[in-house]
């Protein structure tokens, strides 16, 4: 009998093949092999970690592919990716041209549905349940989702629905008391009592008509394994609640969750995390601009409150939360009750700041609209991970925002060029605009070391003229400025080309544009989101309308669906990066 080795693991057939006690050894392996790639390419780490014992049993257990296995979020199936036939390319993870960091149909026959935004299991697993009964398949259809993932109204509403349905359908909770950040909310509290088994009330999901079993020792094999098997023979739906450590196997994710949630390189034997390369004056984030800048102006304004929907550490609201517990809010994974709890805040006077990742927005466009624009409430919306974010791919950019706002009556759209820029905007929403205002800015670094400068007022509409030239306009919106002057800096001919930052998308800066239309003949616009129906389709309206007769080329995110690289890789593919916009100003001049 050859050693049982995660190598021989091609498919869960050979799984199959092999005892518990064999697939102890093999957890142990596909433990490592995570921790050893990830060390070096990063991505995420914690969720995988904790679930490589489910991951192993679910495959050993159910026939995957023909029964239906869906990951919510994905971001813990690297485990499944790694058994189901992509262990020798898994060190491409969210690579450019490699394989995605979630399950996706398209990558293998084993990613039953593309995940990337939570809480979407549940209800692709009953769909899937329903759709397999009335075609009168047998197989099971099970959904694996996180604590904080559950407590999120899509989640709810599948819950609600598989409970009046006699579905095969298993939902496997995977409890491990945390989200990216701390889990938050009454479900979370009553997560923690069932563990400590101090719960009084009604089981929840029994309440719901779920067949509900556990909670169990998620890293225990053999016992997740006959649970597995006995729920096989259970009917409709039911639910698992198993009881895992985010991290597990690595002293160091174990302990420290948040940062090892995605860590960035790191040490494979020790876990510790390899210093950051920098030459100690790096320009601040934009992220902690936002959280710092929040503070300062909270002290002197008490009408100043905060919300993210699940997101304090990366969207850095985390620093006013720890100097005000009281005025900023974690409301969990909630993105439509985020904005409709800061229209409700926004009706009795408070200045809300509501921080929402770009693409985690598009959960809440109704809310954007009917609770928000429609009733002109001032709340000032910090879209951030706004353009490419890079690694996690085409389920993250955030590139659609400037489309999906634009057309919304009553909402002032700005993208500050730099830090200074971000900071000002904030000083300047809180002082009082009579409407919504949507700031987008992107993921990472900007440029500025000396950021804290006095704050200054922007004035609302107004663009600038950023560089003077003769006969070509270059318009760009937001940070991605940067790319212009970069490649403008790089020709020859320079003096010929001029260089606006718009600044706002809405209201536009009409009387600038006229400037703009009437002096050059030809006029570039340039954004980091969708061509269609953002910055430069704005601008073509804006010529349309006034019967200018310019040459107008718009560069911005084609319309396609953009994968996983670097930023700076993923510029280049959208030919918005400098080296691009040098070459077409070059056959312009
Ligand atoms: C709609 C949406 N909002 C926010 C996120 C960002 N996000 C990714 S994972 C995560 C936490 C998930 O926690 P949990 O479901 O408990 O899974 P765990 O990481 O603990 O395995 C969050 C907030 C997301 N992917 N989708
Ligand atoms: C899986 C998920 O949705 C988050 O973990 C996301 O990857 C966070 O992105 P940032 O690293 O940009 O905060
Ligand atoms: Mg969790």
């Amino acid at each position: 009998m050859k050693k049982p080795s995660l190598n021989l693991i091609n498919s869960p057939k050979d799984l199959k093949k092999l005892c518990i006690s064999d697939l102890k050894t093999i957890s142990k392996d596909l433990r490592q092999f995570i921790i050893d790639v990830v060390a070096t390419k990063e991505g995420h780490l914690g969720a995988s970690l904790g679930v490589v014992e489910l991951t192993i049993a679910l495959h050993y257990v159910f026939d995957t592919p023909n029964d239906l296995l869906i990951w919510d979020v994905g971001h813990q199936a690297y485990g499944h990716k790694i058994l189901t036939g992509r262990r020798d390319i898994f060190h491409t993870n969210r690579q450019l041209n490699g394989i995605s960091g979630f399950p996706k149909r398209s990558e293998s026959e084993y990613d039953a549905f593309g995940v990337g935004h939570s809480s979407t299991s549940i209800s692709a697993a009953l769909g899937m349940a329903i759709a397999s009964k009335l075609k009168g398949e047998n197989k099971h259809h099970i959904a694996v989702i996180g604590d904080a993932s559950i407590a999120s109204g899509m989640a709810f509403e599948g819950l609600n629905h598989a409970g009046v349905t006699k579905a095969n359908l298993l939902v496997i909770l995977n409890d491990n008391a945390i989200g990216i950040d701390p889990s938050v909310g009454a479900l979370k509290q009553y997560l923690t009592n069932v563990k400590k088994g101090t719960q009084k009330q009604d089981n929840i999901f029994e309440a719901l008509n779920f067949n509900y079993s556990g909670p169990i020792d998620g890293h225990d094999l053999p016992l997740l394994i006959s649970e597995l098997n006995r729920l096989k023979s259970v009917e409709g739906p039911k639910l698992l609640h198993v009881i895992t450590t985010k991290g597990k196997g690595l002293k160091q994710a174990e302990e420290n969750q948040v940062k090892y949630h995605a860590p960035g390189k790191f040490d494979s034997k020790t876990g510790d995390l390899l210093p950051q390369k920098t030459n100690g004056n790096e320009p601040p984030k934009f992220q902690d601009v936002f959280g710092r800048t929040i503070v300062e102006l909270a002290k002197k304004n008490d009408k100043i409150v905060g919300i993210t929907p699940a997101m304090p550490t990366g969207s850095s609201l985390k620093y006013m939360m720890d100097v005000f517990p009281d005025r900023a809010f974690d409301v969990g994974i909630a993105e439509q009750h985020a904005v409709t709890l800061s229209a409700g805040m926004a009706t009795q006077g408070f200045m809300v700041f509501c921080n929402i990742y770009s693409t985690f927005l598009q959960r809440a466009y109704d809310q954007v609209i009917h609770d928000v624009a429609l009733q002109k409430l001032p709340v000032i919306f910090c879209l951030d991970r706004a353009g490419l974010v890079g690694n996690d791919g085409a389920t993250h950019h955030g590139v659609f925002d400037l489309a999906y706002l634009r057309c919304i009556p009553n909402l002032i759209i700005f993208a500050p060029r730099n830090e200074i820029e971000l900071r000002n905007i904030l000083y300047t929403a809180q002082l009082g605009l009579n409407k919504p205002i949507a700031i987008r800015y992107p993921r990472g670094r900007g440029q500025i070391t000396d950021w804290q400068q006095p704050f200054k007022e922007t004035p609302i509409g107004k663009g600038v003229k950023l560089k003077s030239g003769s006969d070509i306009a270059v318009l760009s919106l937001g940070s991605i400025a940067q790319n212009v002057t970069k490649a403008i800096d790089k020709i020859k001919n320079n003096e010929k080309v001029s260089h606006y930052d718009l600044r706002f998308l809405a209201p536009l800066d009409e009387n600038l544009l006229h400037d703009i239309f009437l002096k050059y003949q030809t006029i570039i616009t340039i954004e980091d989101s969708t061509v269609i129906g953002g910055f430069g389709s704005a601008i073509s309206e804006f010529c349309t309308k006034h019967k200018y007769k310019n040459t107008i080329k718009t560069l911005g995110v084609p319309n396609q669906f953009i994968e996983h690289g670097t930023t700076e890789e993923l510029h280049h593919i959208c030919k918005i990066d400098s080296k691009n916009i040098k070459t077409l100003l070059d056959t312009l001049i």
